[in-house]
């Protein structure tokens, strides 16, 4: 039979893949935090308030006092290998890199600091990566967080006079395949608690309820992650009750409720036994689960007079998450490798 006609070959270039995150201090310490903060808190994605009113707040008021409160949390979570959320977005990549072979190049970017989404995207390029696919590691999408990853990449390659041709990760909150990783991760990590899990607390980092009103899918997204896993998780754990709360509010606005420390607070006052917290929006451990759930939550919930609190770690490089990340890469690279 004759072989279909195809067109001439042109010169293959590399696929890349960039995985990225939030982003995180260069150092434990007040000025690397007054860095960080400055970038994050000046995204117009993250506050929405008008310049006018918001820039004298954030350095009037922000940047003098949150930095060293900020230091002190990050200083109790800070690893041999720098900030977890770096050390461990850096270990996915490098399992990714692995799983995918020479024929994929795997970076990693952080949204705010280094390494940063528009020099990665530039050094990729250079490289010869010439198709690239984004992978903002939020489950969840929500403007602050996933549309934010895109303004950098805009930023970058408005840079770039020889661009590479671009594909995004969709959020992932309901793919079978995250839904299937956190059962099968967090049904191990239940098994080894020294106690029964009686109450699993799903904490999802907050936002202004305001976006929800102007229409962003966040809030939705979580709420559907948590019905899925708790479904999944209900064959197993017949017996344990999920709740759903938001955590990390900042600022005097309004935020999504209810609040993970007001639901921490009721179940230790309630005398609750067996508190188990998971953060299924986060892919990675940071100083959010790290120090705001494992520590400040731990605190709230035994002084309000709960016993055996547990916070379980989020899927990281572990071998679940990682066959989760490279289903979800492999699903978007089709046609291109
Ligand atoms: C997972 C989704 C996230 C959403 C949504 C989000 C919204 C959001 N965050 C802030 C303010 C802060 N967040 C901070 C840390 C932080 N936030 C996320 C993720 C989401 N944020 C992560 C993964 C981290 C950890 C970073 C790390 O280095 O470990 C911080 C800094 C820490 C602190 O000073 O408390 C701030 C500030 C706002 C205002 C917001 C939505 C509008
Ligand atoms: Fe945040
Ligand atoms: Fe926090």
């Amino acid at each position: 039979m004759d072989k279909p006609a195809t067109h001439p070959a042109a010169p293959i270039g590399k696929v890349g893949v960039m995985l990225v995150n939030l982003g995180t201090p260069e150092a434990p310490e007040p000025g690397a935090l007054r860095r960080y903060l400055g970038q994050f808190l000046s995204d117009p994605r993250v506050i929405e308030i008008p310049r006018l009113i918001w820039w004298p707040i954030l350095h009037g008021i922000i940047l003098r006092t949150r930095p060293a409160k900020s230091a002190h949390a990050y200083s109790q979570v800070w690893t041999a290998d720098g900030s977890p959320l770096a050390a461990i977005t850096k270990a996915q990549a490098a399992d990714l890199q692995t799983r995918m072979g020479a024929q994929v190049q795997v970076e990693w970017a952080m949204r705010y600091g280094q390494p940063s989404v528009e020099n990665t995207l530039a050094r990729m390029k250079a490289d010869g990566c010439d198709r690239i696919l984004i992978a903002p590691l939020y489950p969840q999408y929500c403007g602050a967080t996933t549309a934010s990853v895109m303004d950098a990449l805009g930023d970058g390659m408005r840079a770039l006079r020889w661009q590479p041709a671009i594909r995004t990760l969709p959020p992932y909150y309901d793919d079978a395949l995250h839904i299937g990783a956190l059962r099968d991760d967090l049904s191990r990590q239940l098994a080894a608690l020294p106690f029964g899990p009686r109450v699993l607390v799903l904490s999802f980092h907050g936002m202004p309820e305001r976006t929800l009103h102007l229409g962003d899918p966040y809030h939705c997204h979580c709420r559907k992650t948590a019905r899925l896993l708790a479904q999944a998780l209900a064959p197993d754990w017949p017996a344990m009750r999920v709740e759903v709360a938001f955590q990390s509010r900042f600022g005097r606005a309004k935020w999504l409720e209810p609040s993970t420390e007001s639901v921490l607070a009721r179940l230790g006052a309630e005398g609750a036994q067996g508190v188990v917290v998971a953060a299924p929006g986060f892919a990675a451990d940071c100083v959010e689960t790290l120090e705001e759930l494992a520590i400040r939550g731990r605190e709230v919930f035994e002084q309000a007079g709960g016993r055996n609190y547990a916070v379980l770690e989020c899927l990281n490089a572990g071998d679940d998450g990682m066959v989760m990340i490279e289903g979800l890469v492999r699903r978007e690279l089709l046609g291109w490798v």
